[in-house]
């Protein structure tokens, strides 16, 4: 170990150091930095002296910038630009000249020599810890620039420098006790030392001030720096927010747009299967079409050949309907030209409650010919007698027949109209008695009487006629005779106009001055019976509540043509309501001037009528006979329609009450005659159309 005395001071301590032994002096300063100069100059800057420590910290700061990033500068570069960064200003070099540095150490080197020993360790110990607190100052400097200059490293610097200090002060203490003890040449070295000291505390001072302001410099340009960053990073935090945001967004529209995608194409997918299956039904209704087309062809062929066919059976229909016609004549002729048929009407509700006794009528036979009254009377001796009268018609129909059953056996008359000829149906009965229902009917679709259902089946009958070629028209008129006077019912105002009976040459009757309504509907009938009805003569008698005291007379004239064939044809369809044939005791009329005017006038033209019947019969044996067409208004009218030329129904009403008994007898009598009566060969009125 070596001694205080024998151990240097230690290069760059700035303590002057004793010598190493008593007997070799000691090395001086001078000898040293000499030594030093010579072989180991590097170790000059190496030293642990304050001013050489503090020539080497540059090195060091510059190398703790250029860690930081700093651009890397010479000591003069930084001097130049000490704005870029951390400025440490070079450690003072010491104003004394080499020579006058060699002389102090020199001198201090023998100061040293006659140092007292008690100093060395002090000395030491100053060199000591000063040559570590040179190289800790350095190291905490360079640290302090290296690493961002924190205000604790900062407190820690200062602290070092003050313990320098510090321990510089208790150097500087020794080294004034030393410094008694020492020459005034020693003492100038001395104090040209301390100078130096103050100058390198100086420069030190200087130094750390410098740092300060570089360091503060620095501080500002940092915290500009990290505002700026901060402000930078904001902007940047704020445009991520945004980026996000609209990240978020657009990852929602892409994840919609994914959806809508998946929709479209599951759609798209649907719908190419559709377009598919409806390619495929296409195709299938195109070889469908294909198939139908060929077929439509044959169909044209045979539709064609069926077209042939019809015409064929059309010319056939119309050979047929003409020998129909013939053998419907000749039908109706084996039939006879006058028929009768008979008809008993129920017994009514009030006629059942007044407890109206039943005559005696029964209906034997199927054929629903025969009717059969019978009449109990006293004999003089007063004995009970117990007469069984049977009728006979062409058809008799039982109370409970309908009009629809009734009108079944007219209808073939009712078409032979359509065929030219002219026909007379004519309702004869006792008050009562239900010509009236019979001919005109009640206002129900079923209770319908024979005259709208004759003219209902001969438009059907036109109908069917014209897609045979034929055209046909029709027209209507509707009279009264009321005490051997003709009324218009058709016609408008009072009814006294007079009207003339007519007839032509070409067997047409006329009546001169009464309303002709054309016929274009079967309903059209319906209105002018209303019409004919409100003007009809009708007073109320003791059998009839609404009892018809005049004869109405509906007159249906159909005209036809058929340009196919060139025929034309014109028939006459007469539909008489005959009033009541009752007596003049049973009808209470005998009382009444009127009434017995009326019943009287009603008496002669049916008993006129039953004169040109029964006149007609005769004629087939007496040719010339004559015919009393002129003893009443009735007859005269319906010459034409009951002479040879017409064919002619009868329909007898009878009433079912007992109290009618003998005015149905006496009715059945009139008709028996009038169906005995053999009247001619019906003519039809038909000519050629001269085209
Ligand atoms: N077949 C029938 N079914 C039901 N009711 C009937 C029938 N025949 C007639 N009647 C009714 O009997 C009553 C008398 O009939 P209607 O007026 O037709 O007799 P009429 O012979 O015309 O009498 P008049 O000669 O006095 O005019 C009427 O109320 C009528 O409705």
């Amino acid at each position: 170990m070596p001694t205080n005395e024998n151990k240097p001071l230690g290069a760059g301590s700035r303590l002057p150091r004793p010598a190493s032994s008593p007997d070799k002096p000691p090395p001086t300063l001078s000898t040293k930095r000499k030594a030093d100069d010579d072989g180991q100059s590097n170790r000059v800057s190496k030293a642990p002296a304050l001013g050489t420590s503090i020539t080497n910290r540059p090195a060091g700061l510059r190398a703790s910038r250029a860690e930081r990033g700093f651009v890397p500068t010479s000591n003069a570069a930084a001097k130049k630009k000490p704005e870029r960064g951390l400025t440490i200003p070079r450690a003072p070099a010491l104003t004394k000249t080499s020579a006058e540095k060699l002389a102090s150490q020199r001198q201090l080197s023998q100061t040293a020599r006659t140092r007292p020993p008690s100093v060395e360790p002090r000395a030491r110990q100053a060199s000591g810890p000063g040559s570590a607190t040179g190289g800790s100052k350095s190291s905490v400097l360079a640290r302090a620039v290296a690493s961002p200059p924190p205000d604790a490293m900062i407190s820690n610097i200062l602290e070092e420098l003050k313990n320098e200090v510090r321990s510089n002060r208790v150097e500087m203490a020794s080294f004034k006790a030393f410094k008694d003890q020492l020459t005034v040449e020693q003492l100038t070295t001395i104090r040209q030392a301390e100078a130096d000291v103050g100058k390198q505390y100086q420069a030190s001072t200087a130094e750390l001030e410098s740092l300060r302001s570089a360091h503060s410099r620095e501080r500002q340009d940092w915290e500009i720096e990290r505002m700026k960053l901060g402000r930078e990073l904001r902007e940047v935090r704020e445009d991520l927010r945004v980026a996000r945001d609209d990240l978020g967004r657009e990852r929602e529209t892409s994840s919609a747009l994914k959806r809508a995608m998946a929709e479209q194409s599951n759609h798209h997918l649907t719908l190419e299967t559709q377009v598919g299956g409806l390619r495929g039904q296409a195709m299938r209704l195109q070889e469908e079409i294909r198939g139908k087309e060929g077929r439509i062809g044959e169909l044209e062929i045979m539709l064609e050949q069926a077209r042939q066919v019809v015409l064929d059976r059309e010319q056939e229909l119309r050979d047929a309907e003409a020998l129909r016609r013939k053998l419907h004549n000749t039908v109706m002729e084996l039939k006879g030209n006058i028929r009768v048929f008979c008809r008993v009407r129920p017994i009514l509700p009030h006629e059942t409650e007044n407890d109206e006794g039943m005559a005696l009528i029964s209906f034997p036979g199927k054929e629903c010919r025969e009717i059969v009254l019978s009449q109990s009377s006293e004999t003089a001796t007063g004995a009970s007698r117990e007469a069984v009268l049977p009728f006979s018609f062409d058809r008799v129909f039982q109370p409970q027949a309908s009009q629809a059953q009734v009108f079944e056996e007219i209808s073939q008359l009712a078409q032979s109209c359509t065929d030219g000829y002219n026909v007379c149906i004519f309702g004869y009965g006792q008050t009562s008695s239900g010509k009236t229902y019979t001919m005109e009917g009640g206002t129900a679709e079923e209770a319908q009487g024979m005259i709208p259902r004759a003219v209902r089946q001969i438009f059907e009958v036109t109908e069917e006629l014209a897609r045979r070629g034929w055209k046909y028209k029709m027209e209507g008129q509707f009279l009264e005779i009321y005490n051997e006077t003709i009324n218009d019912l058709l016609g408008v105002g009072e009814l006294d106009k007079k009207h003339e009976i007519k007839h032509e040459k070409n067997g047409r009757t006329t009546v001169t001055d009464v309303v002709i309504v054309p016929l274009e509907s079967p309903s059209q009938v319906r209105t002018l019976l209303a019409r004919a009805q409100s003007r009809r003569t009708v007073h109320a008698t003791l059998m009839n509540e609404r009892s018809s005291r005049s004869h109405s007379v509906f007159t249906l004239r159909v005209s036809g043509t058929n340009p196919l064939t060139g025929e034309f044809c014109e028939g006459c369809l007469n539909l008489v309501d005959l009033a009541g044939s009752e007596r003049l005791a049973t009808s209470g009329a005998a009382n009444d001037k009127d009434r017995l005017k009326e019943t009287q006038a009603i008496n002669k033209s049916l008993s006129a009528l039953g004169d040109v019947i029964a006149a007609l019969g005769e004629k087939g044996a007496a040719e010339k006979a004559h015919i009393p067409y002129r003893n009443s208004k009735l007859t005269y009218l319906l010459q034409n329609s009951l002479s040879g030329n017409s064919k002619t129904l009868m329909m007898l009403n009878l009433s079912p009450l007992a109290a009618h008994l003998n005015e149905s007898l006496c009715s059945l009598r009139f008709a028996t005659k009038v169906n005995n009566t053999q009247i001619g060969t019906a003519r039809k009125q038909q000519a050629r159309v001269s085209s």
